[in-house]
């Protein structure tokens, strides 16, 4: 193929919306320093070559916010795919309502579990937008069976 000049790099990005019972999702706000420093993200981090999306998830929820999904396997839910720098990011999206452990901010500045409704409100990077908008909207509608 020729057309690598045309066609970034991917990066792929897993992250993960954590649900609690209350219908509240979780959010890190970024350290500073990073790509993004000081908005809120769904924790996640880029999937490594041979790894699966759903090990990738485990592995980085384990080292952001200490917890391990548990019972049903994360659902995925959507993706935002779009430019970023010299590269291109695909970043999948998976809803988890049961873990393991209290998420702490392990790798974050602070966590913060946020009403569906309220997503919109914090400041994101570009990809989150339509994904966070995606989630409140299968909350609103019961299309996500919580824990
Ligand atoms: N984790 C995460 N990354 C996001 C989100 N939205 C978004 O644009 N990104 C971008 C920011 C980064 O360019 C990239 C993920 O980078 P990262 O720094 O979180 O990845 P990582 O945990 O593997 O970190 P590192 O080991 O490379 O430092 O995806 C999101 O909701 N969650």
């Amino acid at each position: 193929m020729t057309d690598s000049v045309t066609s970034p790099p991917l990066l792929i990005v897993v992250a993960g919306a954590l649900v609690r019972d209350d219908g509240r999702v979780l959010l890190q706000r970024r350290g500073a320093g990073k790509e993004h420093a000081g908005l809120w993200e769904f924790p996640g981090g880029k999937v490594e070559p041979g790894e699966t999306p759903e090990a990738a998830l485990a592995r980085e929820l384990a080292e952001e916010l200490g917890i391990a999904p548990s019972g049903p396997a994360p659902v995925p839910l959507s993706f935002a795919s779009e430019p970023a720098g010299s590269r291109h990011l695909l970043l999948l999206l998976f809803v988890v309502t049961r873990w393991r452990g209290e998420p702490r901010a392990l790798d974050a500045a602070e966590i913060a579990w946020v009403e569906p409704e309220r997503l919109g409100d914090r400041l994101m990077p570009p990809a989150d937008r339509p994904l966070a908008a995606a989630l409140a909207c299968a909350l609103s509608g019961g299309m996500i069976e919580r824990a």
